[in-house]
């Protein structure tokens, strides 16, 4: 299984946001998506899970994404917004995790093993303690940790996260992260992750997509595209590389700023 982007872009009233690209990312990957404030990373994303209207094509499993109906595709698609307002409603986390699962059918009956995946979702993310609690009486990191669980309920096999880790501690960070990777490979499915911190992106996914005002720059392991040159660059900023424990991993250490950011 793999995820085929080709002549895919998205415009919004006349205005080309994401740049025609093509990309591929197999069964088993974590793709960092990265890029400044604006360069249309969410958007990039949005198109993907039908919020926004793309064009061209995104194949997964024989399936076109940008032509198939909201049913399959939020069969095939778990998405996690920036924005979590939709969290705020009257019910608690496990009503949510068995509400995830009716794929937005209106005639929703729950289905015996309904329970038993929300339960098993919800304790592979240390999050059982808060299955009888509202989402809207949570932490902002919590929430986020619950709108994950809900995209993993319905066992995707593209995985959208939007900055999931905005509002985590250090901790928290590496624990979503952790879930993340591991679920993506143990499940075999393809995971797109918008990051703004570059140390988690090396550290968590096998290629990195960097867009610059719409536009892709091309794909390749994390540590041959996020390099000073490139980050000087686009960014704007000095940065130095260095090997932390060895060389296990790879720290990108921000010095100065080159150039007033654009946004
Ligand atoms: N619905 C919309 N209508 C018109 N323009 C939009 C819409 N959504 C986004 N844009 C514009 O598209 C550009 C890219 O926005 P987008 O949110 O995709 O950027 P981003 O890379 O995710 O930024 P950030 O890192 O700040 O979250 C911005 O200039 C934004 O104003």
């Amino acid at each position: 299984m793999s995820l085929n982007l080709q002549n895919y872009q998205v415009v919004i009233g006349g205005r080309q946001i994401v740049q025609p690209m093509a990309l591929t990312v197999l069964a088993g990957e974590v793709l960092a998506v990265l890029g400044p404030n604006g360069a249309g990373k969410s958007t990039f994303m949005k198109g993907l899970c039908g919020l926004r209207p793309a064009q061209g094509q995104a194949m997964i499993e024989d399936v076109d994404l940008l032509h198939a109906s909201p049913f399959v595709r939020s069969q095939l698609v778990g998405y996690v917004a920036q924005d979590l307002a939709h969290l705020s409603v009257q019910m608690s986390v496990f009503e949510l995790m068995l509400l995830a699962q009716s794929g937005g059918r209106h005639a929703w009956r729950v289905l015996k093993d309904n329970f038993a995946k929300a339960a098993e979702t919800l304790e592979i993310l240390g999050l059982t303690r808060f299955a009888n609690l509202k989402p809207s009486t949570l932490s902002g990191g919590e929430r986020q940790m619950i709108a994950l669980a809900l995209a993993l309920v319905r066992r995707p096999k593209l995985l959208l996260l939007d900055e999931p880790t905005s509002a985590l501690d250090l901790a928290n960070q590496l624990h979503m992260l952790d879930v993340v990777q591991a679920y993506t490979r143990q499940y075999n499915i393809i995971t797109l992750v918008i990051l703004h911190d570059m140390n988690l992106a090396t550290r968590y996914a096998s290629k990195a997509l960097v867009l610059d005002r719409g536009r892709a720059l091309p794909v390749g392991p994390c540590r041959e595209v996020l390099t000073p040159d490139m980050i000087a660059e686009i960014y704007g900023v000095h940065c130095q590389v260095v090997d932390v424990d060895g060389g296990r991993f790879s720290a990108i250490y921000p010095l100065e700023r080159r150039v007033s950011p654009s946004a």
